[in-house]
């Protein structure tokens, strides 16, 4: 069992003994930015894919859509969306260079979309919740591989030009990016909250 340490500053088992290596390796995960390479190979990307097909689902609806990009088709994606009608108003123009680097400085840039369906028993926010769920999911896997993650918005125009240009349905609704590579410098992050500020034991 797991608890609170007595100062609520860690977890340990209620044994006093050391966590098992893969939670004290998901305790240290932490976003970062810029990313670069290496990004993870065919094989990792692959199980990190498949980490989110172990988000909890309800009805198996499976509602969650990627599509990814790396590489040189970054660009290709990026000139896409810069010469796209809805990308050429003046406000959209200043946008341009956010659009570049979001879209181009990670070398693998996952697409995030949710495709809510009508279902008796599985509302759309529990749809949604999994779409989160299996993102999260993805990025404790990448993190587990040694890489690192970053999920981050589409401002302005650049989650409907994306949905357009990138060919998701018209049903689907964009999530942001999910940026995996490895950052240049390890991220110096402050500490997590405490579990006390967000759970107490009801009694
Ligand atoms: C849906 C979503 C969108 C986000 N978009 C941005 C973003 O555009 N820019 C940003 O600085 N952080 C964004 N964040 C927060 C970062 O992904 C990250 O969680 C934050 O920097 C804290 O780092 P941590 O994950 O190590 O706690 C977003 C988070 C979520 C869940």
């Amino acid at each position: 069992m797991i608890r609170l340490s007595s100062n609520h500053s860690h977890l340990v088992s209620s044994e006093g003994a050391s966590l098992p290596e893969g939670l004290e390796q998901l305790l240290q995960r932490r976003s970062a930015w810029p990313l670069g390479l290496p990004a993870p190979n065919g094989q990792e990307f692959s199980a990190i894919l498949q980490a989110a097909a172990c988000a909890p689902d309800h009805a198996g609806l499976t509602p969650w859509r990627f599509k990814f990009v790396r590489g040189g088709q970054r660009h290709v994606l990026l000139e896409r969306v810069l010469s796209h009608s809805d990308a050429q108003t003046d406000e959209a123009k200043t946008m341009h260079g956010k659009y570049t680097a979001k879209l181009t400085t990670a070398p693998l840039v996952v697409v995030l979309a949710a495709r809510l369906k009508e279902h008796p028993k599985a509302p759309g926010f529990e749809q949604m919740l999994t779409c989160g769920a299996a993102v999260m999911n993805m990025l404790n896997a990448a993190h587990l591989l040694g890489y690192h993650g970053f999920w981050s918005s589409t401002p302005g125009a650049l989650g409907d030009i994306l949905k357009d240009v990138m060919g998701f349905e018209e049903q689907d609704q964009m999530l942001g990016l999910l940026n995996l590579g490895t950052p240049a410098h390890t991220p110096t992050t402050p500490p997590r909250v405490s579990a006390e500020v967000f759970a107490q034991e009801w009694v």
